[in-house]
């Protein structure tokens, strides 16, 4: 199910699996709607310092597979265990309408245990790197379809998490920020987290060190 490239294919900087520890596994997952078997045995492990690819047809089972990994879905078989910390980014802006994107920062970063000024400078510092000021007292109902998208990446990244669970995260971001986004990824990367990106453009799948192909047609058979 999963396709690791070859050292060849690796993108500079990236130096094989020696020594790096497993951050996200998932192990034999296997979903269930009714009857329709969504998810059929899949398997998924992203090593500190690597960035996951998820992709595959509507309806394929990518957000069902974040969700289970993010423990928001309970799988009918298999198993995943996550080391460290975990921030997920759903596919729904989960923001809360009537509160700004800085009050969002200090009531996620409680969640975290981060001090007030640490989680509104941590936000602050995160949507300037997706190229985002945010203003100090427009409510998120008002940002555009895109600033809330980067309202919603930022939350998910806010507490430092080792793993990073991203589902479509760029909808609506202008070609810069689409560019900023993978610049991100990248850092990320760099810096030595696990980082699952559920994507349909196929742009960046020769810069990832892993790409699971949910497609019914095709899976197993990797690019
Ligand atoms: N809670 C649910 N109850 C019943 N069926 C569901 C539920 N959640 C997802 N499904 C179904 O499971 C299948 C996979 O859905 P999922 O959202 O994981 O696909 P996806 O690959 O992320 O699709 P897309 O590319 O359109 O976002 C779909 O047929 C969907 O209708």
């Amino acid at each position: 199910m999963e396709y690791a490239p070859s050292a060849a294919q690796r993108p500079a900087g990236t130096s094989g699996d020696a020594g790096r520890d497993v951050l996200l596994h998932a192990r034999g997952i296997v979903k269930r709607y009714g009857r329709r078997r969504v998810l059929d045995g899949v398997d998924l492990a992203v090593r500190s310092g690597e960035v996951a690819a998820v992709v595959g047809s509507n309806g394929a089972g990518k957000s069902t597979l974040l969700k289970i990994c993010a423990g928001l879905v309970r799988p009918d078989k298999g198993r995943v265990t996550v080391a460290g910390r975990l921030g997920y980014c759903p596919q729904d802006a989960g923001v809360m309408d009537f509160l700004t994107p800085r009050e969002h920062f200090t009531l996620f970063g409680a969640g975290a245990a981060m001090s007030r000024p640490d989680a509104d400078r941590r936000g602050r510092e995160l949507a300037a790197r997706l190229d985002w000021p945010v203003a100090r007292t427009t409510l998120a109902k008002d940002l555009s379809g895109g600033t809330r998208q980067k309202l919603n990446v930022v939350l998910s990244a806010l507490a430092d998490p080792e793993v990073l669970l991203l589902d479509e995260p760029y909808q609506g971001f202008d070609r810069g920020s689409y560019v900023d986004f993978w610049q991100n990824v990248w850092r990320w990367r760099e810096e030595g987290r696990a980082v699952v990106v559920v994507t349909h453009l196929l742009h960046q799948l020769d810069q990832v060190d892993h790409v699971l192909d949910l497609t019914p047609a095709t899976r197993g058979a990797r690019r």
